[in-house]
Order: structure tokens, then sequence, then C-alpha cells
């Protein structure tokens, strides 16, 4: 006789809960998700330690919206939890209505519950049309409307427009966004050392430190991705912590580690950074195909490093 096979443990994918969130809807865009099942959580650190002990496969995580930029929460445990991978990206279209307990007039609030991101993309309308209210954080778009029942001294809440699909309040007003085309960028975020097949048009995640009191320290930075024509869609800075005045770089570049040039410029980054974190490569979102000049195409890079090992096996020329 043998013995059964074990079980393996149910897939699970992690999330910004509860039902309703803007992060669920991301999550609804991942194909291999679908049937598995999800785990709604508080906040990007829970999100991050599911997968770090292995209770989640994945976890989908909010990175950067149109109009308030980087989620900091987010790039900071990226830069700090070690082992982590990107494995795809998945942008939402964000907006944000005003709701209440039912019977409650736009006259009567005082207090608004929302998200510190939310709150942050809808604080024009609030501050007219609410010159006085007091705002109190809420851990997602969703539990800010649904804490207005469970003894919130809010008296109204700030959630995305499907939340009558989930909670039974009025809506007092629509699109308070203060951007009508607002959008959220997530992540997919992994253990998984798999790397996805680069398709042309990928994007790769660094975080990149810079040597201390090295004047041009920056620009030797950027320099290895411009001799090697590689673009970057995104570079913000965001303190390490331990110390006035040190920065890492959240870096985001055009085209996947497969591709030579970005290879290339990831061995100068090894070379002249403390600290240069592997976030990933995966497919943009946009699906636009990477552009770059064709003297940065593979077998450039590929024929110049057969043409040294040829020097150097004593190759005839
Ligand atoms: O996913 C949600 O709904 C959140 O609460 C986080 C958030 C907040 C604001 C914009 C996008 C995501």
């Amino acid at each position: 006789m043998t013995d059964a096979a074990p079980t393996p443990p149910e897939e699970t994918y992690s999330y910004l809960g509860p039902a309703g969130t803007f992060t669920e809807a991301a999550l609804k865009q991942v194909a291999a998700a679908s049937g598995k099942h999800w785990r709604g959580v508080n906040n990007v650190g829970e999100a991050l330690a599911d997968v770090t002990s292995g209770r989640s496969t994945a976890a989908m995580i909010a990175i950067e919206n149109s109009v308030d930029g980087g989620v900091s929460a987010t790039q900071d445990a990226l830069a700090t939890v070690p082992g982590l991978r990107i494995l795809g990206e998945y942008l939402v279209p964000v907006n944000f209505v005003l709701v209440a307990r039912p019977g409650t007039a736009l006259a009567d609030v005082r207090v608004v519950n929302a998200h510190p991101v939310a709150y942050a993309q809808s604080r024009g309308w609030l501050e007219r049309e609410l010159p006085n209210h007091g705002h109190i954080p809420a851990t997602s778009n969703v539990s800010a409307a649904a804490s207005l029942f469970e003894g919130s001294q809010a008296d109204a809440a700030v959630a995305p427009p499907g939340i009558t699909d989930h909670l039974d309040v009025d809506v007092l007003a629509r699109d308070i966004g203060d951007n009508p085309n607002a959008v959220t960028r997530f992540v997919l975020v992994s253990r998984s050392r798999e790397l996805p097949e680069p398709t042309g048009a990928d994007k790769t995640s660094l975080i990149v430190e810079l040597p201390d009191d090295e004047p041009g320290a920056l620009l030797a930075m950027l320099e290895q991705f411009s001799t090697r024509g590689v673009n970057l869609s995104l570079i913000q800075s965001r303190p390490i912590g331990d110390a006035l005045g040190r920065y890492r770089f959240v870096v985001d570049v055009d085209g996947h580690i497969a591709d030579e040039r970005v290879a290339d410029a990831l061995l100068g980054l090894r070379r002249t950074s403390p600290n240069v974190i592997f976030l990933g490569s995966y497919p943009r979102a946009d699906e636009q195909t990477v552009a770059y000049h064709s003297k940065y195409d593979d077998g450039i890079f590929i024929e110049a490093r057969d043409w040294l090992r040829g020097l150097l096996s004593g190759e005839p020329d």
C-alpha cells in the first residue's frame, strides 16, 4: 500500500480588504488568482508578511498613484523586506464617492473616515464642500465606510463607487476625487524566483543606494542607464531612515533583465552602488513595446563580449 500524497496548501492571495476595495479590483485582473483563496488584510505590512511566511502565494499592493505619487509604505516595505519579487503590475482607474449612514444629509457631516491615500486624492473637494471637517484615517476605502456601522465617530466616509454593492449607505456626493482621470498602479508580489518571460514590453523595478558623500553619485547612477540607452519611467527618493540626508532611490526602467542593455546597466550599478535590490522584471500594464536605439540591440552587446572572449583566449583576429 502506498501513502497518499500530501495535499498541497490551498493557493492564497492576500489583498487590502475587505471585498470591494480597489486592491481587490486589481487582483481580479490576475488570471492565475481566479478561483483561488483570497485573504483580505488590513495593511501592506500584513500582506507582505503573508508572503514571506509562506501563508500566501502572492499579495496585491498599491505602489503608485497618478495624483499623490508613490505609496511610501509600499516602497519602504519593498526596500526592507528581503526576498520579494514583483510578478506583474495592474492599473485601476480610481474615483470616489462620499457615503453616510442612511438618512444623513451633507450638511450634517462634521467628521469623515478615509484611507489616507483616498483622503489625499479628495482633499480639494472636501476642503471646498466641508471646510470644517475632521478626518479619521481608515485602513482601506471599504473599511472607511464599514466602520460607520461599527461605532465610528465619523458621519461620512470616502469610498469606491461600488460600495453600494456591499453596504447599505446613502451616496451624498459622486466624483469627489480631485482628478477625474486618477489611476492607481498595483503590483503583485511573491517569493517566486521564476522570472516572467520577456515580452518586449517589460519593466524592471530596482532599489538603489548611493555611496556616501561622493559628489556626482546620483549622476553616476543615472549614467549607468543613459550609456546603455535605458529609459527610466520612475525615479523617487525615500529616506533610508538611519540618519538625515541618506536616501535610497526607487527606480523603474523600461526593459527586462534578460535584455542585454538592462543586464549591462545592472552590472554597472552593482559595481558602483553599495546596495542594489532587484525587485523584478515583468510585463508593463500598458503593453507598450519598449523603444530603444538599434545601437543597444542585444546582438551588439553579445558581439562585444565574444570579441573580448576571443582576445582573452588567444583566438586569431
Ligand atoms: O484598495 C483600496 O481601496 C484602498 O483602500 C487603498 C487605495 C486607496 C486609494 C486609492 C487606491 C487604493
